[in-house]
């Protein structure tokens, strides 16, 4: 057996998150795609049954009461609170990320107030975050700046209204420095919208301690929602008065049965409410969080660095000199929970994500030339790590 296969057999054994697998339904393969969607916890499926069958067949419209379905935006939001540093109260689950992109960085616009006409924009961001954010910028008569993370500092001015960044980049898997950033953003006199997709439920992100102002996330990822699962919206309590929802949707009223003809916004998190939830992708969520309990982000943390530092290591012994060069940075504060890795042939990139899929190792790819690998420490595990390894260096030197 060679070392690494040693090694990870001993760092599996000590590993106090190991058990968590069996609350997944996995098979052999080796999943590293959990940053795209996240696996199924098993007990989901009894749970959805009972919400599809009883609740919704049974009970039909009493649910919205008595099986809570009407305040499961605001319930929900309090189980994902702890994982992202937030107290009670100050997340609202529901829509997609993209929708709440829009809420988040108009909202902030409005609380800026007037004379600040830019909304600087991570240059390198998930492309909907870009997207979203020029059309609310010719919606409220500001301009996009689009401006590298590190350079956010020096871009920020009077003229600045918001900052919308990624906390980890999705295609290099760079962890940027959030409490760095947002204290920039605040001398500035500007607020801070972070997206946190691809850092809630793989890293501690602290959002009440390092005083973000808004921030969005989904679920579908580290959270293992589902596919789709609906989104999550964090107002800090500061702004909850004065946030001034775009979609002002009915469900976001003070009294939305009262079906009034004006306006009022309700109190606290379920002002970011638009329509009705979900509810099937809502509940789905909902069961999935059951595999947090007793679960520390900080220990999940520690996996995960481990994990890719094994993984990185392996990759550098196995893989033939020159063929990936890591893109994700080396040090652990500015690490994510992904390896990515530059193929140095970019028109090979696509047959070696696809012959690693084949052999029972799940990655992605983002064109033109980047091989992603997620690890998820709730289910992945150090031999998983050594044996992608493993199989992609015998894929390169076919
Ligand atoms: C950073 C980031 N933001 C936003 C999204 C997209 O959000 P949605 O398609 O759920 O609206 C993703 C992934 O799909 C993402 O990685
Ligand atoms: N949301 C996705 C989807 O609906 C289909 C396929 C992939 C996705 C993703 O999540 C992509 C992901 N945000 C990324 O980091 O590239």
């Amino acid at each position: 057996m060679s070392d690494f296969k040693e090694r990870a057999e001993a760092l599996d054994s000590a590993d106090t998150l190991a058990a968590l697998r069996e609350l997944f339904t996995l098979d052999d393969t080796v999943y590293l795609d959990g940053n795209s969607l996240g696996a199924l916890p098993r007990h989901v499926p009894a749970r959805m049954q009972d919400v599809i069958a009883r609740q919704w067949g049974s009970l039909r419209i009493r649910s919205w009461d008595e099986s809570g379905w009407w305040s499961a935006p605001e319930r929900i939001g309090d189980r994902i609170a702890p994982l992202v540093g937030a107290a009670a109260g100050r997340i609202v689950v529901g829509d997609s990320t993209s929708v709440n992109v829009f809420k988040a960085v108009v909202a902030a616009t409005r609380l800026a107030g007037d004379g600040r006409d830019e909304i600087l924009v991570d240059a390198t961001t998930f492309p909907t975050d870009g997207y979203i954010a020029g059309s609310a910028a010719r919606m409220t008569g500001h301009r996009v700046v689009p401006v590298a993370p590190a350079d956010v500092p020096a871009a920020l001015g009077p003229r600045t209204a918001a900052v919308l960044l990624n906390h980890v980049d999705f295609r290099t898997g760079r962890l940027h420095d959030l409490p760095g950033l947002t204290a920039a953003v605040h001398e500035a006199g500007a607020l801070a919208v972070w997206d946190l997709c691809h850092s809630a439920g793989a890293l501690p992100v602290g959002l009440d301690a390092h005083g973000v102002d808004l921030a969005v996330g989904c679920t579908y990822k580290y959270l293992n929602g589902g596919p789709g699962s609906p989104a999550f919206l964090y107002v800090a309590e500061r702004h909850q008065a004065a946030f001034d929802s775009p979609l002002p949707g009915w469900t976001s009223h003070a009294d939305p049965f009262g079906m009034t003809p004006g306006y009022v916004p309700a109190d606290g998190s379920v002002r970011g409410r638009v329509g009705t939830p979900d509810i099937l992708s809502m509940l789905a969520l909902e069961a999935s969080l059951d595999v947090w309990e007793g679960v520390s982000v900080e220990a999940v943390r520690a996996k995960s660095l481990a994990l890719t530092d094994f993984f990185l290591e392996c990759v550098a012994a196995y893989v033939p000199e020159g063929r990936v060069t890591p893109v994700t940075p080396a040090a652990h504060a500015e690490r994510g929970s992904q390896v990515s890795l530059r193929c140095e042939d970019a028109d090979e990139t696509e047959a070696v994500m696809s012959a690693l899929i084949e052999r029972g190792v799940v990655g992605d790819l983002r064109r033109p030339d980047v091989l992603r690998f997620g690890f998820t420490p709730l289910y992945v595990g150090f031999a998983d790590a050594e044996r992608a390894a493993r199989i992609l260096a015998e894929v390169l030197e076919v």
